[in-house]
Order: structure tokens, then sequence, then C-alpha cells
């Protein structure tokens, strides 16, 4: 292979063991399920097993974590450790600390499989030196954190430059597109000066950016570039092609029915991940999900640390289905748009930026499990934004569904989004179609009460239920603190998705009867359950079926018409789309 080369998804299939991996890391993927590697984990795997430097980028959800925790595990498990080290032997850097704990829970899981003894730590800002300095004493083997405490652990001495220098063999920066952009340069240039020349180092990125090439610059040595198709490269395959990505046009004021209708007529597979672009709109929307006995979990970046993991850790434990999540540059402090009267108000930052929490990230990186369908409730402010919400799902092998909620407001963006896409109208819409199950009249059928309850959600109810949430998570983070020493794989001690409203749901609410349905919804409905059924997905909430293959032909997506089903017949959308004019590749 030339230093420089694009990945191919098609090549022909190969299996981790032809890459050289040792055959305990292959068991515990066994366990996991997982039989064959991704294609950027074929072509870096044995790469970072000869000890070359490697930038890395490929599309959200393509593997990239194991491409490097494999062989760095596989390093670690074969050579003979130096009792001499007193300073790890691995560093992996991330931008966040969600992140540091994922990346952590998926190196212990597969470190526990294998049964080997090695030790791998995260470090997290709100540790003390005192606590640091206990965590890094040994030293361990691996150490995941994020720039900022390394550089507090170099400069309080709790680590000695000197000891990075004789210890350190690979460096790691995960999501590198982003570390320069949530401000460590300063740290990373401390950290580098202490980094020895024979030290392997490697760059995972989703984008390529000025950023990642400054980062190349300031720590890689004449690197193997691997490229998937990713942002701002090819504009073909900037979503994964088994994430089917659909719009909904409708007014800003209309948006809750909409999302009413597609949630409570289930015609939508869950796992279901929301976005809005401000933690009002989530705490507006849990309550009128509330008011109709759905059940929703809020995430964002005010949250404590601690009640955000947890919260992660029950959605991808499948303990609720629906969550709510505002993602981190959205909610900045920018010009937000409310809904309601679609009259725009201004955050000031000041007062925002002291809750915020600045090492917060949803969007980027994290890993959401089992999540079919993201539903872009308000459109994010960038079309990079839009690729890395849509990432939440689709991810490795599976398959997704996105919905775009677009009023006019957000047209501008949306169209900015379509050029991303594809280059003209042909090819976006191959890309991007309009939402096919849902009719007008199933729409109509539930404004009454959309609006009624839409109503009762007033700006006081929803500042109130904000607090009080707030409350009980910081009341949740002590004692998940103390639990979670106690009981690391407890997760059921405390609920999320409790209700927040002082109103108790009417019980007429809780169900659409039949006589509200039309015909064409029943069945639309229907044909989403069977399908989530037969892809293996019944019962997402136990996790089961997550690999469910993509059967087209099963899928209501591709088959399914809300519109003219009858005319659409045995082939379904193909045909319908076939008549007019934008031809999506349904
Ligand atoms: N070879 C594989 N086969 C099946 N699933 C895999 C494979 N490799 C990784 N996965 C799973 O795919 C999901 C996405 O992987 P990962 O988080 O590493 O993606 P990523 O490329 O880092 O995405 P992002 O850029 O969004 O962080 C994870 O749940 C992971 O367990």
């Amino acid at each position: 292979m030339n230093k420089e080369g694009r990945v191919e998804e098609e090549e022909e299939e190969q299996t981790f063991e032809e890459l050289g991996l040792d055959p305990r890391l292959i068991r515990a993927l066994t366990k996991k399920t997982i039989d064959k590697p991704t294609p950027i984990q074929r072509v870096a795997i044995p790469l970072i097993l000869e000890g070359k430097d490697v930038v890395a980028r490929a599309k959200t959800g393509s593997g990239k974590t194991f491409a490097y925790l494999l062989p760095l595990l596989h390093k670690l498990f074969t050579q003979s450790s130096s009792a001499k080290n007193l300073a790890p032997t691995a560093l992996i850097l991330v931008p966040t600390r969600e992140l540091c704990q994922q990346v952590c829970s998926e190196a212990n899981s597969l470190i526990e499989l294998c049964r080997v003894q090695l030790r791998l730590v995260q470090l997290t800002s709100s540790m003390s030196v005192s606590e640091l300095r206990t965590t890094l004493a040994g030293p361990p083997e691996v150490v995941i954190s994020t720039p900022a405490c390394i550089q507090t652990c170099l400069s309080n001495g709790v680590i000695q430059g000197q000891a990075v220098q004789d210890s350190l063999s690979i460096l790691i920066l995960d999501e590198a597109d982003l570390l320069l952009s949530y401000g460590y340069e300063d740290d990373l240039k401390a950290l580098t000066s202490h980094v020895p020349r024979r030290c392997q180092c490697l760059l995972m990125s989703a984008t390529s950016s000025s950023d990642v090439e400054k980062l190349k610059k300031l720590i890689l040595h004449n690197p193997y570039i691997l490229t998937l198709p990713e942002v701002g490269e090819t504009k073909d395959d900037i979503i994964p092609k088994n994430v089917q990505q659909f719009y909904i046009s409708c007014s800003a004021r209309d948006k809750l029915v909409h999302i009413l209708a597609l949630l409570k007529l289930e015609l939508v597979q869950k796992k279901v991940l929301i976005f809005t672009n401000s933690i009002d709109m989530s705490f507006r929307l849990k309550l009128f999900f509330e008011q109709f006995g759905i059940k929703s979990a809020v995430l964002n970046a005010e949250l404590p640390q601690s009640s955000r993991l947890h919260i992660l850790e029950e959605f991808n434990a499948g303990l609720f289905d629906y969550l709510i999540a505002t993602d981190e540059s959205q909610s900045e402090g920018k010009e937000q748009v409310d809904d309601q009267n679609g009259s725009e108000r201004k955050k000031s930052k000041k007062h925002r930026k002291h809750k915020l929490d600045a090492e917060f990230g949803v969007v980027r990186g994290i890993d959401f499990k089992n999540v079919h369908t993201v539903i872009n409730y308000e459109m994010p402010q960038t079309a990079a934004g839009y690729v890395h919400r849509i990432g939440r799902t689709g991810r490795a092998y599976n398959t997704g569904a996105s919905v775009s909620l677009v009023s006019d407001e957000e047209m501008e963006i949306f169209e900015e989004i379509k050029s991303l896409l594809g280059e003209n109208e042909d090819k976006v819409s191959q890309f991007i179609a309009p939402f096919p199950l849902l009719s007008k009249n199933a729409v109509e059928s539930l404004r009454y009460r959309a609006e009624d309850v839409a109503r009762s959600v007033t700006k006081i109810a929803v500042r109130e239920s904000r607090a009080q949430d707030l409350r009980n998570e910081i009341l949740n983070s002590q004692k998940l603190k103390a639990h979670f020493q106690d009981n690391p794989k407890d997760l059921d001690l405390l609920k999320h998705d409790k209700m927040l409203s002082k109103k108790a749901p009417a019980p007429h609410l809780r169900d659409v009867p039949d006589y509200l349905l039309d015909p064409t919804t029943q069945e639309a409905s229907k044909i989403v359950k069977l399908a989530r059924a037969a892809m293996g997905n019944a019962n997402p909430s136990r996790g089961k079926g997550s690999k469910g293959r993509f059967k087209r032909s099963r899928d209501p997506l591709k088959t399914f018409s809300a519109e003219a089903p009858k005319r659409a017949g045995k082939g379904g959308m193909k045909r319908k789309v076939k008549d007019t004019d934008n031809g999506h590749k349904q």
C-alpha cells in the first residue's frame, strides 16, 4: 500500500484472524457478535500492528474505535511490560468526557473478555490532583483522557515529562478534528514536547479539516493516510448508505403535531434520538410527550456529568426508547428560534456559559447503541452538524433512518444540507426524500389533541420542569457517584425518563382511538411493526437483533406510500417515485 490510500468499502471480505490479531481478542469479538472487520479496520489494523503512524479518516459510525483499540491491545498483550515504567505505555486523547467514558468501557470490556491483566484508567477533569495521583499510581498501561487533564497532571508533577519520554510508546488522538476546536491546542503542544520520536502516533477523525492537518504536523512522522469517503471529500457517500433520510415540510408551529403522529402512530422505528437546538425546546417536547403517555429523557450540557453518563448507559441498555438531545454547538448561546411563535430570542452567552459543560459532546463520537431513527425536530445550524446527527444511527453494519422536520425558516439550511448531499436535484432526491408514511389525514386526526396539549405546555411549565430536572439530576449524580463505586454494573438505580409534568396525563390521550385513524395510517403503523419484527428488532429495548441486516423488501419505508398505497401496488414507493420527477432511490 502506498502512503496515501483511499479505503474501498467493497473490498473483498477479510476476517479478524487474517489481520493478525491475538486469538484472545478474536474470541472476545466473537462474544460481542462482531465477526468481520469494517473497511477502515481492515486497512488500519495491519498498519498499526506493524508500528506505522496512521491518520485514519472515515465517516461516523465506521468502527474507528476498534480500528485502534484492537491493535493497541494486541500489542500490550504480547509485549513484555517494563517494570521500570514510570508513566503509561499508551495514551488515548479524546475531546470530551463522554468519549473518555465510552472508549474506556469499550476497552475494558474487551480486556475483561480476554481475561488479561492490564490496567486501563480514565482521567476526568473533576478529579483532584491527589485523585489523579492515586489513579496514575502503578502506573497503568493505558490512560484515556482529555488533553486538559494530561496537562493538569504534567503541570502538577503527577506525571513527569521525563517519564513520558521514557515510557510512552503509543499516542492516539481520537476525534482529532475536534481536539483543537475544543480549545486543547496549548495542552497538546505542552504534551508533544515530551512525546519521544520513537512513539507510534495515530490520529482518528471523521472529517478532514485544517485542524487535522495542524495536528498531523504537530505530532505525526510521515504517517500512512487512510481515507474513507467523508465530509468534503465526495458528495456521494457522506452519510452511510444504510441510513435512509427523509424530511417533512411543515410550519414551525405544526412540528409538535407531526412528531406526535410519528411517535404515537408508531410510524418510525425505535429507539429514537430526537435533536433540538435548545434545552428549553427539549423540555417542551418532553412535557408534551408526557401528556400522551410517551416516556422520554433529555440529554444536554447542563446536566451533571455522572447523570449524562448514566442517561447514555440507560438509553444504550434500552431502558427507554426516546431520548431528546440538545447538541453542544447548538446550545452555545447563539440566537435561537422559538417554534411557538417563530420569534427569535437571544440567549445571553455569559449567562449560559457558566452552566454548560465545555467538555460535553452529544453529537460527535458518542456511540448511541441501536438507534434506529434520528429525528431532527429542529434543523441543525450547519450542514456538518446534520451529518454528525444522522451519524448516530446506521452505525457499523446496522440500518437506520432519519426524519427531518423542516419549517420555512429552516429552508436555507436545508438547501445547504441538500447541496452537501448531491450536486443536482436528481442526485439529492436519491439521498433525501419526503417521508412516505405520514398522511395529511393522520396529522389532522391528531391536531386538536396536540394543539390542546401544546397550549398547556407553557414557558413557565418548561422553565419549572427544567429547574426540577436539574435538581433531580444533581441529587441523582451524588447518589450515582456513591452507588457506582460499589455497583459499577447496576444501571437500574435511577430513572431519567420520569415525569416532570405536575399534571398526570389524561387517560384518553394515552391511546389513539381507531376512529381517529384512517386505514392508510393503520396499515403503515402495522407494517412498521412487522418490519421491526422481521428485521429482528421487535424488542430493541432488550438490545436484541441490533445487527439485523437490512432487508430492503421488508422495509416499509422502501415499499409503502401513505399517499397512494393502491397506485403504488407491489413495487410501492419504487413505482410511485418513478412517477415523480425527483426519482428517489427507493
Ligand atoms: N467490525 C465491526 N462489526 C460490527 N460492529 C462494529 C464493528 N466495529 C465496530 N462496531 C460497532 O460499531 C459502532 C460504531 O463504532 P465507532 O464508535 O468506533 O464508530 P466511529 O467510526 O468512531 O464513529 P464516530 O466518528 O461517530 O465516533 C460501535 O457500536 C461498535 O461497537
